[in-house]
């Protein structure tokens, strides 16, 4: 007890680690097993609206007051579901698991759900659909159950649990139905799990992990500064099967990566990871190795192979299968035939990484086929052919890339694809706790973050997170705080240089200047090296660019070890964006930059899918030494990020430093030549906008490219070209669905759309704005009249903020909000609105998590509201309650046309409350009530209502419980009930 008590602090930032709940609710199901938690305990620590850390704080409580012997078995439990690098820092006093013989045996089918909870959610997470439809052939599941277990919100895991929970509450025969199918499935199981392996293979295995372990131990990104281990720094990123694949938006854990959750294609061997640039994939997948070393996960897969793109693009040979894995990879010491046959016929047993497809030199191409693992052949082609499983069929391959390069040809090959957003807010708060030893540095951090909520919104891309902090110092230090990524990565300039030398304290002393030879020695590399996509460089290269030894000392190169012989050492930026940056800087502060290279940037000639052969090191910067001209291998995405950087860099805000080294006509000049390209692009993209049919709204439909501009002049933080740049605009909705918008785009786009001169309707679907991204976006609400932001990850938060502004807006009249995370906690919120603005017209909640509590309180606004037609609740859960209270509310609203009330747990007695609303309704027209729950006799209710309305047109009824024989009658009877 004096253990759990005297590390309380440690324990519950231990359980709550990375803001994810699977640490804690694993040392749970450990605790249920044993017997220390009864079913009550239990339910009180999963009650429903607990913030994680009030989880956390039950359970150690509960612990305490239960005594010594269930503290110990508490600290057996965290000491068995805690990762070494938490361990380390907690003492468990030698605690041990109980024995066999004093965990009670399971005499009933609902014992053993208990005993074997933590078995049995490893084994049901990668099969809850079927586990399902057994419960539900059974009878003793009904759609409602899979419904609630199959609930968004929940990963895998927690959809496993709260399945387990509802079997228990179900009773004996659900149990043993339950148990029957998860036996018989692990039956069926091809690759049973203690299949034995040849000596060779589990010592090729080990050696395979050691190397694997070494290699991933430290983040590569401090490789140039400070050891900082993965397994201190690693925070859990977001993670989502991709948008467009068909399936809602799910919380993801690493393990689900290779789960079955979100396959889209069951032939295909490879998964993608796609994310932005920094948004983590490189170390995610470092993370997924150095689990593997340690024996933690996947440890179905018998050998790991790992693969650089970036570092396959070097490889000039024509290669063997056999080779790229016994050379690039680890040289088994003997037995290599045996080995490698050993891998051809167990290919299940095989795993393959791909980190940075987007780097490798080729764009993905089917055209060449290779089956043959021991037939020579270049790079390109075996990567392609092993991505495609043309090779090694049956291989899993986990690759990851930026989605620009995700191309529909390389799509046609994907398993699945996952998406990596960057840090959740909580996951924000914790690296920055894990990046500062100093609690009290954290805290400050955390604080000087949350006040600056654009800040904020750039530190959900981790490569940003990183950079403020490791910059606190600067950050807490400085008056002006950064807004853009420009100012983000001149203050990881500034503090780079500032820590190698204490002759520049402040900026206004020159900083840059005395720096200039440096940054532009690593600024010609970078942009020679972009031309070309070329991200690693020889020493030859880096004499070529007149780079020395003391510029590498800055810290901005790192060391390539798996590239270097002792006679040639090779370096890599830090990040490829700061790559990006040092050219950025290049192109900014030369003198001999033209006007041609600012265009070349701006508008590209070459696009990324007319990609030919891009060449990395010897061969290309002899070839991209051409000044000014990129290469057909130029690759866009970066070159992106470059004019982005350099759009801020011109900027006025940095005009004082500049011209520390820059004579301010040169800086003039070029200025006006980005705000002309930026001009000019905008106006391309407003060209497009067709006419609009008669009838019909003018709409533009903006491509990512129309993103990328609106960012550039968001760095430029000049207000009057924002103006000026949308000046003749004018449309009547901006539609900005699936372009990859976080809360970094909305800064943006809040900055400049704000600008606009007459309202718009703002469509934001399926992006990942999320709470964060919603704050962003409320200084352009003024000139919204309706904002449209389906599948957004948003939650009550952000529509608390949403709507506090909303109602001070004079426009706003419609927002749609379906599918997302909004639950009972913001309808309130909502019925303000509504009593509010008396202008407001449509009300879209679909597919969120509102009961007939949240109904009760929506309904209190609908009672004085006199404008609202639309009103969609989709896909919630609001039952007869909630239907009897929104249909009261409804009886005087003489402007409600269309009402949805589809999938909510809706029986007679609802169907009853909302005749009467049929009955005294002047402007209702349409009513869905498709898949719910009504009877025979519940539609004889709406039936009889309709004889008195006149003006209604439709009821749907789809999908209710009616048998085929009184569907026909019921039809018959009144035309306006549809099926
Ligand atoms: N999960 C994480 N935990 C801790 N730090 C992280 C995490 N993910 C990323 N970082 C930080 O952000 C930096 C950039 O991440 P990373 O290189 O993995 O991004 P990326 O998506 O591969 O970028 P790119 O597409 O540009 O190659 C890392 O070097 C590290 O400092």
């Amino acid at each position: 007890m004096q253990l759990v008590q005297g590390q309380r602090e440690e324990l519950l930032q231990a359980l709550c680690c990375g803001g994810s709940a699977e640490g804690l609710e694993s040392v749970i199901d450990l605790l249920l097993a044993w017997d220390l938690l009864v079913w009550e305990d239990y339910q009180d620590l999963c009650a429903p609206f607990q913030t994680l850390s009030s989880r956390a704080r039950g359970l150690l409580d509960l612990a305490c007051i239960k005594g010594e012997s269930a503290c110990a078995l508490l600290l057996a439990a965290c000491s068995r579901i805690f990762p070494e690098s938490q361990k380390v820092v907690l003492s468990f006093g030698g605690c041990k698991p109980p024995l066999e013989v004093e965990v009670p045996h399971p005499a009933t089918a609902t014992q053993a759900l208990r005993c074997h909870r933590p078995h049995l959610v490893r084994s049901l997470r990668d099969g809850i659909t079927t586990a399902l439809k057994a419960l539900l052939d059974s009878g003793n599941f009904t759609i409602y159950d899979c419904d609630e277990v199959q609930l968004l919100l929940y990963t895998p895991s927690q959809q496993a649990r709260c399945l387990l929970d509802r079997v228990q509450s179900k009773g004996e025969s659900a149990a043993a139905i339950l148990l029957q199918h998860i036996q018989k499935s692990k039956d069926n199981l091809t690759t049973p799990e203690n299949e034995e392996h040849p000596a060779e293979c589990l010592l090729y295995k080990k050696k395979l992990q050691s190397s694997l372990s070494a290699q991933s131990h430290f983040l590569s990104t401090y490789g140039g500064m400070e050891n900082l281990s993965l397994d201190d720094i690693y925070t859990e990123g977001l993670l989502e099967v991709a948008q467009g694949s068909g399936e809602a938006q799910q919380p993801l854990g690493l393990e689900d990566i290779l789960g079955h959750v979100g396959t889209l294609n069951e032939e295909a061997d490879t998964v993608l990871v796609s994310g932005e640039a920094g948004s983590g994939k490189s170390t995610l997948m470092q993370r997924l190795l150095q689990l593997w070393a340690q024996g933690a996960a996947l440890q179905e897969y018998l050998f790991l192979f790992s693969f650089s793109c970036r570092r396959l693009s070097a490889e000039e040979r024509e290669i063997s299968l056999r080779d790229l894995l016994f050379t690039h990879c680890c040289w088994p010491d003997r037995d290599q035939d045996m080995l490698f046959q050993y891998m051809l016929d167990h290919p299940h047993k095989v795993l393959f990484t791909f980190d940075g497809v987007d780097e490798f030199r080729l764009g993905f191409s089917d055209e060449r086929k290779l089956c043959c693992p021991t037939q020579l052949a270049p790079i390109s082609v075996l990567l392609f052919n092993l991505l495609q499983g043309s090779l090694m069929k049956g291989v899993r391959k986990v690759a990851t890339s930026r989605p620009v390069a995700v191309t529909p040809a390389l799509k046609r090959y994907l398993r699945k694809e996952v998406s990596l957003k960057g840090f959740s807010t909580e996951g924000i708060d914790c690296f920055v706790r894990k990046h500062h030893s100093d609690p009290a540095v954290a805290k400050r951090v955390l604080g000087s973050l949350q006040s600056n909520t654009a800040l904020f919104g750039l530190c959900h891309t981790p490569v940003f997170c990183w950079i403020v902090s490791q910059c606190s110092r600067e950050l807490l230090g400085c008056g002006r705080s950064p807004q853009t990524i420009t100012d983000i990565y001149l203050m990881i300039l500034q503090h780079f240089f500032q820590r190698r030398s204490s002759r520049w304290p402040s900026p206004d002393l020159g900083w840059l200047k005395g720096n200039a030879g440096t940054v532009m020695h690593l600024g010609r590399l970078a942009l020679d090296g972009l031309w070309l996509s070329c991200f690693v460089f020889s020493g030859v290269e880096l004499q070529r660019c007149g780079v020395t030894e003391e510029d590498i000392c800055t810290g901005f190169l790192i060391h390539t070890k798996e590239h270097s012989s002792p006679e040639s050492k090779h370096y890599e930026f830090l990040h490829v964006t700061m790559q990006c940056f040092f050219a950025a800087l290049f192109i900014v502060l030369n003198n001999d930059i033209g006007r041609s290279t600012i265009q070349n940037l701006f508008y590209p000639q070459y696009r990324q899918d007319s990609v030919l052969a891009r060449v990395c090191l010897g061969r290309c910067l002899s070839a991209g030494s051409q000044k000014g001209g990129p290469d057909e291998g130029a690759e866009r995405p970066n070159l992106e990020i470059t004019a982005t950087f350099v759009s801020g860099l011109l900027s006025q805000r940095h005009r004082k430093l500049l011209l520390q080294t820059f004579p301010a006509p040169t800086l003039d000049i070029k200025c006006m030549q980005v705000i002309k390209a930026l001009s000019k692009g905008m106006r391309k993209h407003f060209r497009s906008i067709p006419q609009p049919i008669q009838g019909e709204k003018k709409s533009m439909h903006a491509m990512p490219e129309f993103v990328w501009l609106i960012k550039c002049i968001y760095e430029m933080q000049e207000s009057a070209f924002a103006k000026d740049a949308l000046a003749s605009l004018e449309v009547e909705h901006l539609k900005l669905t699936y372009c990859n918008i976080g809360p970094v785009e909305c800064t943006a786009l809040a900055y400049v759309l704000q600008h606009l001169k007459t309202s718009v309707g703002l469509q934001l679907d399926y992006n990942s704005v999320g709470d964060v991204g919603v704050e962003q976006l409320l200084p352009c609400l003024e000139i919204c009249h309706s904002i449209y932001l389906r599948n957004n990850n948003i939650s009550d938060e952000g529509i608390h903020k949403l709507i506090d502004k909303g109602i001070q807006c004079e426009n706003l009249q419609k927002i749609a909000l379906f599918n997302n995370k909004l639950t009972d906690a913001c309808t309130k919120y909502f019925a303000e609105l509504l009593k509010k603005k008396p202008h407001f017209l449509s009300l879209r909640l679909g597919n969120n998590y509102i009961t007939a509590v949240g109904a009760e309180q929506l309904a209190v606004g609908l009672k004085s509201n006199r404008s609202l037609k639309y009103l969609g609740l989709w896909g919630n859960k609001v039952r007869d309650r909630g239907a009897e209270a929104l249909a009261q509310a409804l009886q005087d609203s003489p402007s409600l046309v269309w009402l949805s009330l589809v999938d909510n747990g809706i029986s007679s007695a609802g169907a009853c409350a909302l005749a009467e609303l049929i009955k005294s309704s002047k402007s209702l027209e349409e009513l869905w009530l498709t898949k719910n729950c009504i009877t025979r006799e519940g539609v004889e209710y709406l039936l009889q209502a309709l004889e008195k309305n006149t003006s209604m047109k439709s009821i749907w009824l789809r999908g209710n419980e009616l048998s085929p024989e009184e569907v026909e009658e019921v039809t018959q009877r009144d035309s306006r009930v549809v099926f």
